[in-house]
């Protein structure tokens, strides 16, 4: 099979920076981390066990191993084109939706392999959601329409009384509820930038997942809109299980408890050069490639 894409979509999006890297550690020390939710925690636990991953020929992801363990955020980290992206969207069944893509290896939720035949890809989807890189809400259905939207997709059916009380519940969650609450019948596409970014939120939460990806959510946002998700994200973080991709150093190291560093060599494919607490990844990693990157060294 032959990549379809033509590759100048595909080139590494050289916009992309991790901050100041001139002071990068001593500011990701000095920063505080964001505050995490007490209480029980829910959220389920994925393993991805050998996930390698190709478009046609091309080798992007090589035998990565990575627990994202119930009740924690995980940072994916590493340069433009390590394949951190391939690997959020093979965690939830969307690689396969990209025409010659292939993958190998397994991810399992709870124990149970996603890819497996019996599988269903909507059940999947539900109970993994993602959020992307540029807010996606439904410009024209109002903020309401939009949070309980993925409802009918995944087959979800809620009472007309229970509808209100949801609504409130996810826009709560996601930190948007004091904001919009007079404003229930506006459309998505009135919110500001931030505030559509909270709304996709809500609208993931509504279908109750176990699990939730978050691909470079704040990269469109400005610095309090940035703040307000990362306060979400620690909110969120003892009933979703949160898996976030960020080239922002300094807030992987705010919203994560663990971290994967991710790599592609001259050429090679993606693979995880080291993983583990947050705090250790930063202050004392094992690899000096990865106390190269997150010190703004490289990347
Ligand atoms: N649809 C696609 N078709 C073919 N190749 C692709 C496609 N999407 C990504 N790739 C290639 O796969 C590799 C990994 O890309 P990926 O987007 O996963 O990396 P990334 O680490 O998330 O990068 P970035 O930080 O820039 O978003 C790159 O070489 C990229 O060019």
């Amino acid at each position: 099979m032959s990549i379809e894409t033509n590759p100048e979509q595909l080139a590494p999006d050289s916009g992309k920076h991790i901050g100041d890297v001139t002071e990068l550690l001593p500011a990701v020390r000095a920063t505080a981390t964001v505050p995490v939710a007490s209480g029980p925690i829910k959220g389920s636990t994925l393993i991805a066990e050998a996930v390698s991953a190709w478009f046609g020929t091309h080798k992007v992801l090589e035998q990565v191993d990575l627990t994202m363990p119930a009740g924690t955020v995980t940072a994916l980290i590493g340069p433009s084109g390590c394949g951190k992206s391939t690997f959020l969207r093979i965690l939830n069944r969307m690689h396969e939706l990209i025409p010659a893509a292939a993958l190998a290896g397994s991810v399992r939720l709870d124990g149970d392999d996603i890819y497996d035949a019996g599988h269903r890809i909507t059940e999947t989807r539900r109970r993994i959601g993602m959020v992307f890189q540029k807010p996606n809400p439904f410009p024209t259905m109002t903020i309401a329409d939009n949070v309980t939207a993925g409802l009918k997709l995944t087959g979800q059916r809620v009472s007309r009384s229970g509808r209100d009380g949801l609504i409130e519940e996810c826009l709560t969650k996601a930190g948007l509820w004091r904001e919009v609450k007079d404003r229930m019948n506006e459309p998505g596409g009135a919110l500001s930038g931030g505030q559509q970014q909270r709304l996709c939120i809500a609208r993931s939460l509504a279908v109750r997942p176990d699990v939730l990806l978050m691909d470079e959510p704040c990269s469109a946002l400005d610095p309090t809109s940035t703040r307000r998700i990362e306060e979400t994200i620690g909110e969120l973080a003892h009933e979703v299980t949160i898996v976030i991709v960020t080239h922002n150093m300094q807030q992987a190291a705010r919203v994560s408890q663990q971290c994967a560093f991710f790599l592609a060599e001259q050429g090679t494919p993606g693979y995880i050069v080291e993983s583990g607490e947050t705090a250790t990844i930063f202050s004392n990693p094992q690899d000096p490639r990865t106390y190269d990157y997150v010190n703004g060294r490289f990347g």
